[in-house]
């Protein structure tokens, strides 16, 4: 068994992967562990180094870029009968996934706590065939992810989604969704359905506020057409009681659940851990305890 491998996207967020790669290198080696860096020039190559870690039984990989990269790795994992724990150093530009673990978000904070961490068994969505690790949205807002260009997002960062979000509220568009969770079935009109397994999505903390990576559960969230009045309180008890919404008749609700199916009569896509993903139909599930991260101690 090897010890640590260290893959980094210099593409991500504000291009400081390599830097950050090397610090870590360093930093394990004053801590006598030995740690190989892999530099990715392509998003195949985060795919293929995943794979030379599976293969070569690395006890660790530490993963330097954003969500995308995180998520392409987990996603490489998906068939590997040995899959080595995962450390993550945020930097992206949302680091979503790395927020809903609780990993600083201070890069420098982010390495430091390496040296100092517990493992965290977490759990993954499934949709169709393809493993999410934070989020599935749909609607005219997730759309404007894509629309997101890698220029506007090294200019203004996150700031970037909320401009083009808030562009897509006024041309906001209702779909017709059927859908059968846990055995139940509904048919809803939604403006926005977001997925997710953590409190963390789109980089908002308590956007599910009772989510945790290892309780077993997906979370759906539904807005209905709504005013702007609505829509503010609708989020309002989104951040700070969900309990409130947990009847599908109002205007925003959500259902903890565990495997569902969802029709759409337009081939509408979803973003998949901020990224283009799948069209409907889909299947989606939860597939408890499947990746071990590394998180900070306390
Ligand atoms: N050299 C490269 N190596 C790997 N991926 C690259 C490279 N150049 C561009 N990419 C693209 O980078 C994307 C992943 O970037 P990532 O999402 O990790 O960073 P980000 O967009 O800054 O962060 P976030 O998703 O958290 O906002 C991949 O989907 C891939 O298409």
């Amino acid at each position: 068994m090897k010890d640590i491998i260290i893959i980094a996207n210099p593409s991500s967020g504000k291009k400081q992967a390599e830097e950050y790669a090397a610090k870590a290198q360093s930093l394990f080696e004053d801590n006598q562990r030995q740690a190989d860096v892999r530099i990715t020039e392509s998003e195949e190559d985060i795919v293929k180094y995943v794979k030379e870690a599976s293969s070569n039984k690395y006890d660790t990989m530490i993963l330097l870029g954003g969500d995308g990269t995180v998520s392409k790795a987990g996603e490489s994992l998906k068939d590997e009968e040995y899959r080595p724990k995962i450390g993550i150093i945020p930097t992206g530009t949302i680091n979503n996934i790395a927020r809903g673990l609780g990993i600083a978000t201070n890069i420098d904070q982010a390495v430091e706590d390496l040296v100092n961490c517990k493992e965290q068994i977490t759990d993954v969505g499934m949709i169709n065939d393809k493993l999410f690790l934070s989020s599935i949205s749909a609607g005219s807002i997730p759309e404007t992810v894509w629309e997101v260009s890698k220029d506007q997002k090294e200019k203004f960062g996150s700031l970037a989604y909320f401009i083009e979000g808030f562009k897509s509220l006024r041309e906001e568009e209702n779909y017709s969704i059927e859908m059968t969770i846990d055995g139940k079935e509904m048919k809803v009109d939604l403006t926005l359905l977001v997925i997710g397994l953590s409190n963390s999505v789109a980089g908002i903390p308590n956007f599910f506020n009772e989510a945790t990576y290892d309780d077993g559960y997906l979370y759906l969230f539904g807005l209905k057409k709504s005013t702007l009045g609505e829509k503010i309180s609708v989020m309002t008890s989104l951040l700070n009681d969900s309990e409130a919404l947990s009847d599908e008749q109002n205007k925003g609700f959500v259902i903890p659940f565990k495997q569902g199916s969802f029709k759409n009569d337009h081939n509408l896509n979803v973003a998949l851990d901020g990224e283009k993903g799948p069209c409907f139909p889909f299947d989606i599930k939860i597939l408890p305890a499947f990746l071990t991260f590394l998180v900070p101690e306390n």
